[in-house]
């Protein structure tokens, strides 16, 4: 099958800036795909070069098998981009604009309409279908933007922060949607700031920083690399440290607080029952346990923090 996007060593220099510096990255066919990154570390740019919005200094980029520039039509044809900024003609009632754009794309007058009103309906604004995009509220402003990405059916929708600035209920809404597309078999790039977001929706993510790929992971994978840390409680409180002999080569750190022994290691969920375990075989009567994960925040922060980045080119 080919992938969806297939990027490889791909340069982008504006004048002596490098935006972007050797990303390869394959993104297959029907996933849901995150692009995270520091601001400037060349996600916006990343966008516009597969979008023919900007031209490639070096290296390929492919869109289901596409060349980005040699097959431009085939490979625009095939994505609906929804963009951080507001770029919609404002004269015309919001309608029309995707009428527009569905006509732009070879869907014919007939159809457009129809095409139009649908994705009207389905980001929930078809009431608002004669309004111009100047007086829609800014949270109808981003639903618009993705309900003009989605007018002409495309098979990958690029979210450069679709909920940059909306209400809580809007990105739920927003969610929704994009979830249910993506399981009928639309492959999803979706940049965001919001970490929660990559982690609540990406089956991977990609982290750029400074123009490179620092790493390609799950999110699951990538907060495995974080530590956890698991709190004891026991009947008794305790004063010192108990030998331990649970999660040899996982544990970090062991210490007491407050009576409490507090157990830093990489993927504590694991760590803890064997901890329990352990310790109740040594006498101590535990009362609670509690197992906090690292955040995905957490490691990206780690990984994206100037110097400490760990480049490693691709997937791990
Ligand atoms: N048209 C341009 N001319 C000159 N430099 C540019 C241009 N567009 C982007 N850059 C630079 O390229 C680098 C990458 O920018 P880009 O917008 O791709 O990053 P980003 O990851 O999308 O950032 P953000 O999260 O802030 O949107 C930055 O240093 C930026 O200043």
């Amino acid at each position: 099958m080919v992938a969806a996007i297939e990027i490889d060593d791909l340069r982008k220099r504006y004048g002596d800036v490098t935006a972007l510096d050797g990303v390869s990255l394959s993104v297959p066919e029907g996933s849901f795909f995150g692009l995270l990154g520091p601001n400037g570390a060349g996600k916006t740019t990343f966008i516009n070069v597969l979008v023919g919005l900007v031209r490639k200094s070096g290296g390929d980029a492919r869109v289901f098998g596409h060349d980005v520039e040699t097959d431009y039509r085939e490979a625009r044809d095939r994505i609906g981009l929804a963009p951080q900024e507001f770029n919609v003609d404002r004269f015309f009632p919001i309608r029309e604009v995707l009428e527009h754009k569905a006509g732009y794309h070879g869907i014919p007058a007939s159809e457009a309409r129809e095409r139009a009103d649908e994705v009207l309906k389905q980001v929930g604004i078809y009431e608002k279908r004669d309004t111009r995009f100047d007086w829609l509220s800014g949270g109808m402003k981003r639903r618009f933007l993705i309900a003009r990405a989605l007018v002409t059916d495309p098979d990958l929708l690029i979210l450069d922060e679709p909920t940059a600035g909306v209400d809580v209920q809007l990105r739920h809404d927003l969610w929704d949607l994009i979830t249910d597309l993506n399981e009928n078999g639309t492959t999803i790039l979706l940049t965001t700031h919001y970490i929660e977001e990559a982690e609540r929706l990406c089956d991977e993510v990609a982290i750029l920083d400074g123009g490179q790929v620092v790493t390609v992971s799950t999110p699951d994978e990538l907060m495995d690399r974080g530590t956890d840390r698991i709190t004891v409680t026991f009947r008794e409180p305790i004063r010192s440290v108990p030998d331990l002999a649970a999660g040899n080569g996982q544990v970090e750190a062991v210490d007491v607080e407050d009576g409490r022994l507090v157990v830093s290691a990489s993927r504590g969920g694991l760590v803890a029952p064997d901890l329990v375990r352990e310790l109740d075989a040594s006498g101590y009567e535990i009362v609670d346990l509690d197992v906090s994960r690292t955040s995905l925040e957490e490691v990206f922060v780690e990984m994206t923090r100037q110097g400490s980045a760990v480049t490693d080119g691709g997937r791990p």
